[in-house]
């Protein structure tokens, strides 16, 4: 069992010692904490661990069997043991595995990728201008991400996404397209998802053609029988998680986006982590270090949130993308076996974009009554033709780090700024495919090892169904067909019947 109670008496211990004097105590500390993965740098000093506390994080990790877990991941054992499958991400990009499932898996992959790669071929063919792709959680948000932080001015086609369900959504997205010159990707696992149902239907049916319609599904039967023909199916797999998914077909609007080739560069580049995560030594891996950070920040300072704040306006996204690959992954309190948890897991993960999040919430994380851990990422070189505004964010980037470690004491308590507040500074030397893919395999497996510090399954989600069959059941009450059996509904849904 991984012991976190030695954690919590090494915070304890720590208490009274800010990162600024572990920096002071410690020349080499600044130096010593940071690792390097090709074009992804990692700083970890300003983290409020020691050495003696390192120890002890990675003693947990070897508790655990950090290790062996990132093998049996990459090998396609049933990892997602309370759904009876593998989580086989790893084998859609390239794999680290020679274990005879993974590798099949991995061939199945190769021809999907096949296939895809002549289907964004037709479609860049056919005259497309735009692409509307509509799906939902891991069927919008990777994807979503992907397609904005590497999309170049001049793309041959513009990729729209739609996932909610509030039809202005739908109105927003085809307001000026002409459906003469667009295509349509339903993407959903299940192909059972209301919200990718109902928003297809309007997207097919403001077509008015389907030979544009394309699906991404492993229910091929369902996407057929919405109407979509099999040569447009591409498929997915049970062994691929929704919110592991942007790099099966699933990408097939971000390969619009960014062309075929430069999808590949980014599997190639989370692949290269896969590697890493799997290869290096302990004290070496970056995935394991950024997992024990999340440990010893949740379990041993008892910390309820964590931020993550890109310094890049391509990675925008990030922080929605990251909140269902750990919120989701990692929000549960039963453990496989089905006991109760007895250490807290996943804090509530939020962020933005810097500079603008400064203007906003950097208020309180200055000095908020709460301490909340930051993952800051910033790129080295912008590429985009104006040197004095990238000086200027990195600028920001760096100081916002070192004012938030630091602080400045100050005789008027509204002018103090306490200090000792945790963060990581994730740097890539420039965002391209390869450097986002890596980024994102980062965040995947330090997922996966928190999970199984944890215990638990990153893999299920059951805890979104509930809401899911409760609307469901509630569809006929808004029609008046039914009675609700809550008292608080029935009251709510008189109001809105009286209001419509
Ligand atoms: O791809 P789909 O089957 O349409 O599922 C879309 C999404 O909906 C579910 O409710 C889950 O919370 C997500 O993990 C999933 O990615």
């Amino acid at each position: 069992m991984p012991d976190f109670a030695t954690l919590r008496s090494h915070a304890a211990r720590l208490a009274d010692t800010p990162v600024v004097r572990l920096l002071q105590d410690d020349p080499e500390r600044a130096r010593a904490l940071s690792l390097r993965v090709g074009p992804l740098y990692a700083n970890f000093a300003r983290q409020r661990y020691d050495g003696a506390a390192l120890d002890a994080l990675y003693a947990l990790a070897d508790q655990a069997g950090f290790a062996a877990a990132m093998r049996r991941l990459l090998d396609g054992e049933t990892v997602n043991a309370t759904e009876g499958r593998a989580a086989l991400h790893s084998a859609l990009r390239g794999n680290a595995s020679a274990a005879p499932f993974s590798r099949e898996c991995s061939a199945q992959a190769a021809q999907a990728r096949t296939r895809m790669r002549e289907l964004v071929d037709a479609v860049l063919a056919g005259g497309v201008t735009d692409v509307v792709s509509v799906g939902i959680g891991g069927s919008d948000l990777g994807p979503r991400l992907v397609a904005d932080a590497l999309a170049l001015p001049g793309a041959p086609v513009r990729v729209h996404f739609l996932s909610n369900v509030d039809g202005n959504a739908a109105r927003r997205t085809l307001v000026g397209l002409d459906p003469a010159k667009t295509a349509a990707i339903l993407i959903s696992k299940t192909f059972g998802t209301q919200e990718t149902l109902l928003n297809g239907a309007i997207v097919r049916d403001w077509l008015g053609d389907d030979a544009r319609v394309y699906a991404v599904s492993a229910n091929v039967e369902r996407a057929a029988a919405f109407g979509i023909a099999p040569e447009r199916i591409l498929p997915m797999w049970d062994w691929v998680g929704g919110r592991y998914s942007l790099w099966s077909a699933v990408g097939f609007p971000i390969a619009l986006a960014i062309g075929m080739d430069r999808f590949e560069a980014l599997l190639a580049g989370a692949a290269e982590l896969d590697a890493h995560a799997v290869e290096a030594a302990p004290r070496e891996n970056l995935a394991f270090l950024h997992a024990l950070t999340a440990l010893w920040n949740r379990n041993a300072l008892g910390l309820a949130t964590q931020a993550v704040l890109p310094y890049d306006e391509r990675l925008r996204l990030l922080p929605n993308y990251l909140q269902q690959l750990v919120m989701e992954s990692l929000g549960k309190s039963a453990r496989l076996d089905g006991a109760p948890l007895d250490e807290d897991t996943v804090p509530v993960w939020w962020g933005g974009p810097g500079t603008d999040t400064q203007h906003s919430f950097f208020q309180a994380l200055h000095q908020g009554t709460q301490v909340v851990p930051a993952d800051f990422i910033g790129v080295v070189r912008s590429e985009d033709g104006f040197e004095g505004n990238h000086r200027a964010l990195l600028a920001n980037l760096l100081a916002q780090t070192e004012a938030l470690a630091n602080g400045q004491a100050s005789d008027d308590p509204h002018r103090a700024y306490a200090g000792n507040r945790p963060s990581t500074l994730l740097l890539l030397d420039a965002l391209t495919p390869q450097s986002l893919g890596m980024l994102i395999a980062l965040y995947e497996h330090s997922v996966y090892l928190q999970s199984v510090a944890w215990g638990i399954n990153a893999f299920d989600q059951f805890g979104v169904e509930l809401g899911k069959q409760v609307a469901n059941r509630l569809l006929p009450a808004l029609e008046g067909k039914a009675e609700a059996d809550d008292a608080v509904t029935r009251v709510l849904l008189a109001e809105i019947a009286a209001r419509a």
